[in-house]
């Protein structure tokens, strides 16, 4: 693993096309439009691509309307991302092959959907990245993970980490790796709403008006988090500062140990890392 060496310095981003801008490839396009340059998006309907009509420097086409579309965008683009389905991957990059433009670097999102396989359907040579983001790029505060291919050159890296650093962190894996990342920082945004859903169910369990337990809810989680990232103790430390001896803290987190917390953290992990690998099997 490493961190970005790109930070702080000037790389100038490509023509980006990303085929397929839904949940995850939308929260990067809206991340990435904000720092401007040219972005073409792609979605299978119009209803989806005519949320992006209207912002500047953003083209967005439907295959409704054109079944050209992926073609199209990729057509002259630096960076070519894949960002529909895991099931879709391979049938995009083969529509796709014909159309890139020489040099052009293909990066896929898809859980489970190995380099190897995505450059089975391209030319020969072509760069194939796998990233791992996650939603928070929507607001510039992703954190993604990244693999290259066979054919990836380090400034071809450099370049799709830098796209990823207009949306928040990057660390580069080995590709062995990045199932279990997706388990972690992929699939983790979803952990925490899922967190606050519980912690806000309990509060109105306890007799709170759910409009109090929403702002106590949301409040906390932003407050520690912001409170973590501003010390230098581990989470740990910052919890037994909550938690007094003998006190009402400690009664709490004895039962999330009883009933089984952490198994639950390492079981759900798995499942999530098995389940990339049934996603990988599906395109040899
Ligand atoms: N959601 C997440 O947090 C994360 C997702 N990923 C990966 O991102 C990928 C997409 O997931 P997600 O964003 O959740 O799914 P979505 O369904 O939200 O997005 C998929 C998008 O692809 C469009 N689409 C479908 N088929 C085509 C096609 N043939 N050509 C062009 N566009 C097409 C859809 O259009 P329309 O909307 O019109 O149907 C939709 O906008 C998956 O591979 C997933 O593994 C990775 C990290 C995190
Ligand atoms: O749930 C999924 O399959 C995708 C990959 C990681 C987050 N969302």
């Amino acid at each position: 693993m490493s961190a970005s060496p790109t930070d702080g310095r000037p790389v100038d981003l490509p023509v980006i096309a990303i085929l397929g801008a839904g949940s995850m490839g939308g929260a990067i396009a809206r991340g990435v439009s904000a720092g401007g340059g040219e972005l073409r998006l792609t979605t299978r309907s119009s209803a989806r691509s005519a949320e992006w009509h209207g912002i500047v420097g953003v083209t967005a086409l439907a295959l409704t309307d054109d079944p050209d579309a992926n073609r199209t965008a990729a057509v002259g683009a630096g960076i070519v991302l894949l960002g529909v389905k895991p099931v879709g991957i391979g049938e995009l990059a083969e529509e796709i092959a014909g159309s890139l433009a020489p040099g052009a670097i293909v990066v896929s999102v898809a859980a489970g959907v190995s380099t190897a396989a995505i450059e089975r359907r391209l030319p020969a040579g072509t760069a194939v990245v796998r990233a791992m983001p996650n939603t928070p790029a929507a607001i510039g505060l992703g954190v993604t993970g990244l693999s290259a291919g066979s054919s990836v050159s380090d400034e071809q890296l450099d370049l799709v980490r830098h796209l990823f650093e207009q949306v928040g962190t990057v660390v580069v894996v080995p590709e062995s790796q990045i199932d279990a990342l997706s388990t972690i920082s992929g699939s983790g945004p979803a952990y925490v709403f899922y967190l606050v859903e519980q912690l806000e169910a309990a509060a109105v369990a306890r007799g709170l008006d759910p409009a109090d337990a929403a702002a106590l809810t949301r409040g906390t989680f932003a407050g520690a988090m912001a409170l973590l990232a501003q010390s230098d103790v581990p989470p740990s430390e910052l919890r037994r500062r909550v938690t007094s001896p003998n006190g009402t803290t400690e009664r709490a987190i004895a039962v999330f140990d009883e009933r089984g917390l952490p198994d639950a953290f390492d079981a759900a992990t798995a499942a999530a890392l098995a389940r990339a690998q049934e996603l990988g099997a599906q395109l040899s």
